[in-house]
């Protein structure tokens, strides 16, 4: 019953508004790096650990996690679009044992997932559909959002079902870490704006243009110090990079509050960080590796990636 880590920050600017080349090539390097080790490891399951921005998942019904039995991928920015390999009734199973385990999840049979997932999936295994994967989206942008721990606490129930899977299980976490794009709130949103992050699905192309074009404008007021968006934090970054690796149960004590005020609105994502290491620690002691990480500003990320395995795993090669 072997289980793999990938974690690494994704951002939609790739592509669109870069960093220098040596930094741009030093990210494709690590994720040439993470994609052979995923495909040599070839995972008989994947599972996903992916925020969403207002694509998929809207305040009609927005709730702190669901599983996909069935996804389907809106290609925003230049993500890949169509659907994953969802094996509907696993993630069935696996959403009942997740209940049982007294954690409250909701299951879609019509998940549309955004870049925060597609495009994890494109880097680490090619494509959407190259291996069966069941999606978790983790509500990380649309207060109120649950604690961290329950982040950890979903991880571990969902790593004690893959553990009596008998499966080669790779389990991802797609998100940044300190960053704040320019995703608005309902709180403070006008009635146009609200209506949008109620039930904006399916926008016009000329809405998603737009949309697109505000959030590479403010790439570049940011890369270029205009703006008063929350700055990056790698000295935050980094602590939590090291709390993963070393001390999991340590991000318990980290309060919505203070991850919003050190490290941005959208550092929520890094709950799918620990909800996968939340997964991986139901295996056992686990050893990690930190991969990359820099600050980007034209990708407006705390970016970073890390691999992981149980302690006990000799290599990262195929297990039968
Ligand atoms: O959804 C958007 O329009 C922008 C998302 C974004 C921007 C920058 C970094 C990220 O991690 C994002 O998801
Ligand atoms: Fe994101």
């Amino acid at each position: 019953m072997p289980i793999r880590l990938e974690c690494l920050s994704h951002t939609p600017l790739q592509g669109y508004f870069d960093p220098a080349q040596e930094v741009r090539m030093e990210v494709e390097r690590v994720q040439a790096a993470a994609r052979e080790r995923v495909l040599a490891y070839d995972p008989e399951l994947v599972v996903v650990f992916a925020p969403d921005h207002y694509n998929g998942f809207f305040y009609d019904v927005m709730p702190p996690f669901c599983i996909g039995a069935a996804a389907n991928s809106i290609g925003d920015y230049k993500s890949l679009a169509g659907p994953l390999a969802v094996p509907g009734a696993l993630s069935r199973e696996l959403a009942a044992s997740v209940l049982a385990a007294d954690i409250d999840v909701a299951l879609s049979y019509r998940m549309q997932v955004d870049h925060g997932c597609a495009q994890a999936l494109e880097v680490l295994t090619g494509g959407l559909d190259r291996f069966p994967v069941i999606p978790v989206f983790i509500n990380s942008v649309a207060p109120p959002l649950a604690t961290l721990r329950r982040s950890r606490l979903l991880g571990e129930a969902i790593g004690r079902f893959l553990s009596c899977t008998g499966k080669r299980v790779l389990v991802i976490g797609s998100g940044g870490m300190s960053h704040e794009p320019p995703v608005p709130e309902l709180a403070s949103a006008d009635a146009e704006v609200a209506e949008r992050l109620i039930d904006g699905r399916n926008p016009t192309p000329e809405a998603r243009n737009a949309r697109q074009a505000r959030t590479i404008a403010a790439a570049k007021a940011f890369a270029a110090g205009t703006g008063n968006m929350h700055p990056l934090n790698p000295e935050w970054d980094r602590a939590l990079l090291e709390r993963l690796a070393c001390e999991l149960p340590a991000v318990d004590g980290m309060t919505n509050e203070a991850i919003t005020r050190d490290g941005g609105k959208s550092a929520h994502e890094i709950r799918t960080w620990v909800a996968a290491f939340g997964a991986l620690s139901a295996y056992g002691p686990y050893r990690a590796s930190l991969d990359f990480y820099r600050p980007i500003p034209e990708w407006i990320a705390g970016f970073g990636a890390m691999h992981a395995a149980p302690a006990a795993a000799a290599s990262t090669k195929k297990e039968h």
